[in-house]
């Protein structure tokens, strides 16, 4: 079946009440039938519910546990501390954000989370790397808590592990939208990768129902990697019924999501699924988004395989830094 008429036929039947786990014990294999076999999975998943879980991920449980040991003292710090590093003193908004300082969803009053953020780092940093000062948004110097040293080798190398398994992510998608491995190649050249460290305390009492974890949005970027701390029920993801499916960590597990530059690229034939999170379990919660994204420059033209004369094109063409720029102040802009 076509991918358009793949992605019709999801659209119209009954809306997805589960999440699914793909393995990805397969996707070092050099075998065009395993590669395709498991990117025909991909493909289901994305096009229906624009969530997967991934189990054989390939990064190590010891570089998860060390960046959730950092980010724990990390966010354990005075606030005067952490406002050190306010993401305000940064170019690029990498750096802290205080709790309720984004907002995802413009009908809520705020984000009841605290975050820290970087991009792509070389562990021996280069001050001659015209890459990263040129590459606008998406990339931009980072900035790393002063009084906490241990904090930027243990995040970077799971951030580093995880970008691993992103750009290996790339030749599948291209896989399961019809195109050639190498499609996503010379437009992900830049390693576009924003890595968030996450902190929601818990939310007791009554719930002011416009302050929540992280209200209803969709994510912006092609896809997002997302580290949950186990054994804590927080994220939710809407359905075409507008129900919310609970997606609670899963051991062993990763979540992948597809984000908005992938539903305009794909023509929506990819899904950007809306979700929030919502810590009520009455201890703290972390999480580890990382956002990837295409290289500044690339225009998100409808892709081929994704429009026919019943599927014409949805979006106006933006450039893929562009509409990341515009996303990230209307969240973080005021
Ligand atoms: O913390 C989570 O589970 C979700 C975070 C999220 O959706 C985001 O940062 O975009
Ligand atoms: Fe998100």
């Amino acid at each position: 079946m076509s991918l358009v008429d793949t992605a019709s036929k999801y659209e119209a039947i009954q809306a997805f009440d589960r999440i699914p786990i793909v393995d990805l014990e397969g996707l070092s294999s050099t075998s065009p039938q395993v590669r395709s076999e498991l990117a025909h999975q991909v493909r289901d998943a994305c096009v229906n519910v624009g969530f997967l879980y991934v189990k054989n991920h390939g990064i190590p449980e010891d570089y998860i546990q060390n960046a959730l040991d950092a980010m724990k003292r990390f966010f354990a710090l005075s606030l005067e501390n952490k406002m050190k590093v306010h993401f305000k003193t940064t170019p690029n908004y990498k750096g802290y954000s205080p709790l309720l300082s984004g907002n995802n969803d413009p009908n809520n009053r705020g984000d009841l989370q605290e975050g820290f953020e970087f991009g792509w780092e070389e562990f021996n940093v280069r001050t001659d790397d015209e890459k990263r000062a040129n590459d606008g948004v998406m990339a931009g110097v980072n900035v790393w808590p002063p009084d906490l040293p241990e904090f930027r080798e243990a995040v970077l190398n799971y951030y580093h592990a995880a970008v691993k398994l992103g750009k290996s992510l790339f030749p599948l998608f291209a896989l399961a939208l019809d195109l050639p491995e190498t499609f996503f190649d010379d437009k992900t050249k830049n390693s576009a990768a924003i890595m968030r460290t996450l902190h929601y305390p818990p939310q007791t009492g009554p719930v002011d129902d416009r302050i929540i974890g992280i209200g209803a949005h969709t994510d912006w970027e092609c896809f997002t990697i997302l580290w949950q701390e186990p054994e804590i029920q927080a994220l939710q993801v809407l359905n075409r019924d507008k129900q919310w499916i609970n997606a609670p960590p899963i051991p062993g597990t990763l979540v992948i999501n597809l984000g908005d530059q992938f539903a305009r690229w794909t023509n929506d034939v990819f899904k950007s699924t809306v979700h929030r999170a919502i810590n009520r379990s009455g201890v703290r919660r972390y999480s580890i988004p990382l956002f990837f994204g295409t290289d500044y420059d690339v225009r998100l033209e409808p892709i081929s395989t994704c429009v026919s004369s019943e599927r014409p094109p949805k979006y106006e063409v933006v450039k893929a830094g562009d509409y990341i720029r515009t996303k990230l102040e209307a969240t973080y802009g005021h």
